[in-house]
């Protein structure tokens, strides 16, 4: 590699003059041997008040941009246009969308993305969400076959199994955004709890009590790890269908959540019964207004005589072209 040869005092100024005219080379390291220093350059054509000799460099290491720099030898640019490059991250794995025409390239683009996020897992999506635990078909396409991992989110670790219980590194920010709105003494129910980041957030910055409920027992046995995990002692657990656990609870409720955004309106009804006077509802809905969900909680709020004061709406996050998972804050009085 062509390099100048500088005496090692004058290394520094020589290189942020080579560097000022474009003249050092970037892809190699500086090396020091002896009295002196060996600077990487373009071009051996200029004036230079030093030696200029040939010495073994070693490479510097240069981290891809992106996935589609990765690709390029494997992928057209018109397949890596169409290839999501947005995937998400849940602990130590990376779930990606390949579309459809560039299937038969899952493993290649398997490999550059676990290359790319240096995680262990890659799985690929062969499902929407779907049934009433919501979880997804996950293939995998890069990496170890090991769907279980812990994500870090908010101070909180989060042990999970991508392929037996829903979970979403994407509300991130809401679950962040409702454990700062709770205060202090809170009685919260999760009625869709999963494996519990809801819960494990609130539980782990307030003073309060949940009682955090779910149909899969895959998410409770999950949510009961994270308690223990994150060492909480203020989150109860209960595995089963809400409508029959409610028989069982009290009907005070500070707080209800209500995170299960396709389904949610139909058990409005059974929240607005749980509810403590000026308690909140964190109501959730796939949506392209607001205006569908306050009137459903509306409605179930005459049913029980009571009144919503809508206190805050939210776009959390888009759910299909055109359509928002929305987020709606409600205060319930009677
Ligand atoms: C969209 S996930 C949300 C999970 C969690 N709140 C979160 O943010 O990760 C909805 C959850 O509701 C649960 N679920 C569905 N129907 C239910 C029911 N009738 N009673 C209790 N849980 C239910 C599912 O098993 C699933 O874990």
């Amino acid at each position: 590699m062509k390099s100048v040869k500088v005496p090692l005092k004058e290394l520094n100024n020589t290189r942020k003059k080579l560097m000022e005219k474009q003249l050092m080379n970037m892809d190699y390291k500086i090396k020091t041997q002896d009295d002196y220093g060996f600077i990487p350059i373009n071009t051996p054509d200029f004036k230079c008040d030093y030696e200029i000799v040939d010495v073994e460099l070693e490479a510097m290491k240069r981290y891809p941009k992106n996935i589609s720099e990765l690709l390029k030898d494997d992928l057209t640019s018109k397949e890596i246009e169409d290839l999501k490059t947005s995937f998400d991250i849940i602990g130590d794995i990376v779930i990606v969308e390949i579309p459809e025409n560039l299937e038969e390239k899952k493993s290649k683009i398997g490999k550059a993305t676990l290359e790319f996020t240096k995680r262990k897992s890659v799985y690929m999506k062969k499902s929407a969400i779907h049934g009433t635990i919501r979880i997804r078909d996950l293939e995998l396409i890069a990496g170890e076959n090991n769907p279980v991992t812990i994500h870090k989110e908010h101070g909180t670790r989060l042990k999970l199994n991508v392929e037996e219980v829903y979970f979403s590194p994407r509300l991130a920010t809401e679950r962040k955004r409702v454990s700062d709105s709770v205060k202090e003494n809170e009685n919260i129910l999760d009625m869709f709890c999963g494996i519990g980041p809801f819960p494990t957030v609130i539980a782990k910055n307030n003073n309060v009590k949940i009682t955090a409920v779910d149909i899969n027992e895959n998410a409770i046995k999950y949510l009961n790890e994270n308690i223990r995990l994150n060492k909480l002692h203020n989150i109860k657990s209960i595995c089963g269908d809400i409508r029959e656990v409610s028989k069982n609870l009290n009907k005070n409720y500070d707080r209800i959540i209500m995170n299960l955004p396709g389904l949610a309106y139909d058990f409005l009804d059974l929240a607005m019964t749980l509810i403590a006077n000026n308690g909140i509802i964190n109501y959730y809905e796939f949506s392209d207004s607001y205006g569908q969900g306050i009137e459903r909680l509306q409605k179930a709020a005459k049913k029980e005589n009571k009144k919503v004061e809508i206190l805050n709406t939210r776009k959390v996050k888009s759910s299909s072209p055109g359509m928002w998972h929305v987020a709606i804050d409600a205060k319930v009085t009677f």
